[in-house]
């Protein structure tokens, strides 16, 4: 156990106990931003490459700028994606078979297709009217628990765009089975009633349930316009010699679903306490989309394409925003076939996690690391991965959906912040097991900008 075989000299490090690894202390909580204590500790003893065990698995973690480029880089090569054995289970074994080689390609350019630029285009004035029902219907509540509304107003938005859901007219409460699913995503895979792990698969039976119905009823319907992620699936359906699979569009509609509503309300939750703490940030956040306003010769007309491209200031801000949160602590690979690098051996089989947060909070990288400061990414290049960036990955496999986050963050934070003022109530701590969460939540008060101009604890500086 402690001295696993390999055809050359492993990275230092400690590989636990038995079964457990080091499993324990990976994913003990903890409520700094800093680096995890786990990796922290362990970079300080054994340097930025270290060998441990996670959930019985060897596992070598990289805080290394060199090997997570090479890592990024070699993807389908030398390295493969790879998560735990529960996740397999979890997500479904059609995703996670589907998600390499050719079929992957495939599935890739379905997503692009449906959330790139000409998709996104077409779809701001859809979020912006989603912002601002949602922000008038927050105005009307004593409190808004944030996490929790942000995702439902994104969730529903969601849906709506890939599969037509409209949840008010639904009868049964899809969203409510991915909130059963996420609960019990990082637990003790014990599946028996009574348990999170056991509530986990369930969530996601019933979900799947109702998007193969959904799917079902929609093939025996004539539709005038084809315009969602069903629409397509059914053409592509019907192609002879097509790769997909009725099996493989459910899965991945529900791994999109999932990985959409449940990032962005994190990262949006995050945003909105970042602004409350700093205020000569909302000012120019605000003056950036007060200007919008006012250069605008139809006062009716939504935001264009050309004004969002124009927000600058509001990309420096989530680019900040997403390299404090590390919503996504770990990257998982699993390597093909040894690996030497600056003189340490990787074996076959093992897997490699890279590790964002040691990234992001490197102080030689930058400056006063812990410091909340949208102005350092000044004339910096705010799209796509770098070796000091990756909060939405990196390589072949960067996130497919990092444009349709930074819309649907840009086109809130602007009706936010032009319509609105708030005040934190109460929660707002934050908890990393390592992955981000609100335990208590973040509870605000929101009111119209008239309504709260007397109130001197109504945040909002003009
Ligand atoms: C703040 C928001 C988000 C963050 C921080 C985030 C982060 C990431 C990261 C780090 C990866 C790389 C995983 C890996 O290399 O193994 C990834 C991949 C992915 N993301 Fe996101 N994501 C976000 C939003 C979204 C949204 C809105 C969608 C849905 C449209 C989405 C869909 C995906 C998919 C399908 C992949 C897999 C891509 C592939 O394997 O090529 N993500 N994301």
């Amino acid at each position: 156990w402690r001295n696993p075989s390999c055809n050359g000299k492993l990275p230092p490090g400690s590989m636990g106990f038995p079964f457990l690894g080091e499993t324990l202390q990976f994913f003990s909580p903890n409520t700094s931003s800093d680096i995890p204590p786990f990796i922290k500790q362990r970079m300080k003893r054994y340097g930025p490459i270290f060998k441990t065990n996670l959930v019985g698995r060897p596992v070598v973690v990289s805080t290394d700028p060199e090997l997570n480029y090479f890592i990024f880089q070699q993807e389908g090569q030398v390295f493969q994606s790879w998560y735990p054995d529960t996740f397999t289970e979890i997500f479904g074994r059609q995703n996670v078979g589907s998600l390499h080689g050719f079929m992957y390609k495939y599935l890739k350019n379905l997503v692009l297709n449906l959330f790139g630029p000409e998709s996104l285009k077409k779809m701001l004035p859809e979020v912006e009217q989603a912002a601002c029902t949602t922000l008038e219907k927050w105005s009307c509540e004593d409190s808004v628990e944030l996490k929790e509304a942000t995702a439902r107003m994104i969730f529903d938005l969601t849906a709506k765009k890939l599969i037509s859901y409209d949840s008010t007219k639904a009868s049964e409460n899809l969203r409510e089975n991915f909130v059963a699913f996420i609960q019990g995503l990082i637990s003790f895979p014990l599946d028996v009633p009574g348990t999170a792990y056991h509530k986990c698969l369930q969530g996601r039976k019933r979900a799947m349930k109702m998007l193969k119905n959904m799917l079902q009823e929609r093939r025996g319907m004539q539709r005038k316009e084809q315009n969602d992620f069903f629409d397509y699936v059914i053409e592509e359906l019907k192609k002879e010699g097509t790769v997909l699979t009725e099996a493989i569009a459910l899965d991945l509609m529900f791994v999109l679903l999932f990985a959409s509503f449940e990032t962005t309300s994190l990262a949006l939750t995050y945003a909105i306490k970042l602004l409350s703490n700093h205020p000569l940030v909302l000012k120019q956040l605000q003056e950036e989309h007060e200007a919008i306003l006012k250069r605008r010769e139809d006062p009716n007309s939504g935001i264009t394409w050309k004004e969002y491209k124009s927000m600058t200031f509001t990309f420096q801000f989530i680019n900040e925003t997403v390299r404090l949160a590390n919503i996504v602590p770990g990257i998982f690979r699993k390597t093909l076939r040894d690996i030497n690098f600056k003189g340490y051996t990787i074996p076959a089989g093992w897997a490699v996690m890279v590790c964002p947060p040691a990234v992001h909070l490197n102080p030689a990288k930058y400056q006063d690391p812990l410091a909340f400061n949208p102005w350092r990414w000044e004339g910096v290049e705010l799209n796509g991965a770098s070796k000091h960036f990756m909060a939405f990955g990196g390589g072949m496999r960067f996130c497919v959906g990092t444009d349709f986050t930074k819309v649907q963050m840009a086109i809130f934070l602007h009706s936010l912040v032009t319509k609105c003022r708030w005040r934190p109530v109460k929660g707002g701590n934050i908890v990393r097991t390592p992955g981000l969460q609100f335990p208590n939540g973040f509870h605000v008060q929101i009111m119209e900008k008239d309504q709260s101009k007397q109130d001197p604890e109504f945040i909002n500086t003009n």
